[in-house]
């Protein structure tokens, strides 16, 4: 083929080729960036039954409030954060009363809600990245708390000054696991788009799933008792120019569904806000399925074993899961101290928890070299991320 002038060319299909190799980057995506949030309401667990109980107007069921109390001293937590205030829900009867309908007023409140708190975690990750928020290219949001349409995507982006054209993938409904999926699709977005930089936000609230006790739902109580708010955020990019520090690079993502699993931890979205279900037997399945899942995505890396040569960054669903991980993978027990960290500060925030733990992992300058991040969602979904600690100096 020659070309106009008659010169030679190389074929159209070799040239597209040529020009998708190119539009590729040279190297991992990593991790540039980190931010987190809380709202400002703090519920101390040790005061957490009272408080329940108080506000949902319960107190007569004694033997309910004397089991959400045994669960919180189990719990491992020793705070958690709401934006819900007791005043929000003195205003909303109908979000303690379950004879009313109430996700209209949920979805109403977390319409900005949900934004805001993602604004102030994507803030703090720009700031530190250090670049302007314009240069972001694409924008990865997740959350289970509330569906609306334009979502979180759209309004967090006028909210930050993103550019106009910036390319958003909106992820709902994903539970625990939320931010990992977030994570594994910015990687392949970052890794697939030369000078991509992709910021990827995930910010749940407890109160599209608070309700008050029911002497036939005593297994709402876990959700009561465990979960928190907060919003995490991460700048993914590869190739990293000369401002940019990166502190983690993200080497490989996997996805495992545990066999027989999908009522493990079921989520339903009722005209009574978001119901979660987990099931009793969820801890112990995981204790028996973990080390498969981490083989199948280390095996490729020619890693199979010496779990305790890694750093882990496992999501911290309840201090039972955790001592799952731990035990099915033979863990020391300090290699879990940055998920049990953030458990004990936080409560289980699902998605953003495990933001916080990278967090946690670099500011305790516990990583080193190779480990693992593990979000563990609905269905029983396992999420695994390799990732290599870049050792970077960045103050925090
Ligand atoms: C701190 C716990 C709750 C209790 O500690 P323990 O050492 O097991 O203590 P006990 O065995 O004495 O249990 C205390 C009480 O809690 C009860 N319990 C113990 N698990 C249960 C139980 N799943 N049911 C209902 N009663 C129970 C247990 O029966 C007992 O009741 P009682 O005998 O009356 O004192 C512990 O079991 C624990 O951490 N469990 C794991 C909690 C858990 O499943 N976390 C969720 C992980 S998955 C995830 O993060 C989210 C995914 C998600 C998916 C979809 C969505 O929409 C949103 C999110």
């Amino acid at each position: 083929m020659t070309s106009l002038l008659g010169n030679p060319i190389a074929s159209p299909v070799a040239a597209i080729n040529g020009t998708r190799r190119g539009r590729r980057a040279d190297g991992p995506a990593t991790v540039l960036a980190i931010g987190t949030a809380n709202p400002p309401n703090c519920v101390k667990q040790e005061d957490y039954a009272d408080y329940y109980f108080r506000v949902t107007k319960s107190e007569h069921l004694v033997n309910l409030k004397a089991k959400l109390r045994r669960i919180c001293e189990k719990s491992a937590i020793k705070k958690r954060y709401f934006h819900h205030t007791e005043e929000l829900l003195d205003s909303h009867p109908e979000f303690t009363d379950r004879r009313f309908p109430s996700l209209d007023a949920r979805q109403d409140i977390v319409a900005t809600a949900v934004p805001e708190l993602t604004a102030a975690a994507a803030a703090e990750a720009i700031a530190e990245w250090g670049r302007p928020a314009t240069e972001i290219t694409h924008l990865v949001v997740s959350t289970y708390s509330g569906a609306h349409m334009p979502g979180t995507d759209f309004h967090l982006a006028s909210l930050l000054g993103l550019r106009p054209t910036v390319r958003r993938t909106m992820l709902y409904m994903n539970g625990c696991s939320s931010a990992s999926a977030a994570l594994r699709v910015a990687k392949d977005i970052a890794e697939n788009n030369r000078g991509a930089r992709v910021l990827v936000a995930c910010a749940e609230l407890t109160l599209i799933l608070f309700r008050a006790p029911h002497e036939a739902q005593a297994d709402t109580l876990i959700m009561q008792a465990l979960f928190g708010d907060g919003a995490g955020a991460v700048v993914v990019g590869a190739d990293p120019v000369s401002v940019e520090q990166p502190d983690f690079e993200m080497v490989s993502a996997s996805q495992a569904m545990i066999p027989e699993s999908k009522d493990m931890a079921k989520g339903r979205l009722r005209e009574d806000g978001l119901l979660f279900l987990p099931s009793r037997e969820m801890p112990s399945l995981v204790r028996e399925n973990i080390e498969r899942c981490v083989v199948n995505a280390l095996s490729p890396l020619d890693i199979s074993g010496g779990w305790n040569d890694l750093f882990w960054a496992v999501h911290p669903g309840g201090r039972a899961i955790l001592d799952s991980v731990e035990a099915g993978l033979g863990l020391d027990p300090r290699k879990l101290e940055a998920s049990r960290h953030v458990l004990r500060e936080y409560g289980n925030m699902s998605g953003p928890s495990v933001i916080f733990v990278l967090d946690e992992l670099r500011r305790q300058q516990e990583e080193n070299g190779m480990g693992v991040m593990v979000g563990i969602g609905p269905g029983i979904s396992v999420e695994t991320m390799v990732l290599r600690a870049t050792g970077s100096q960045k103050k925090i």
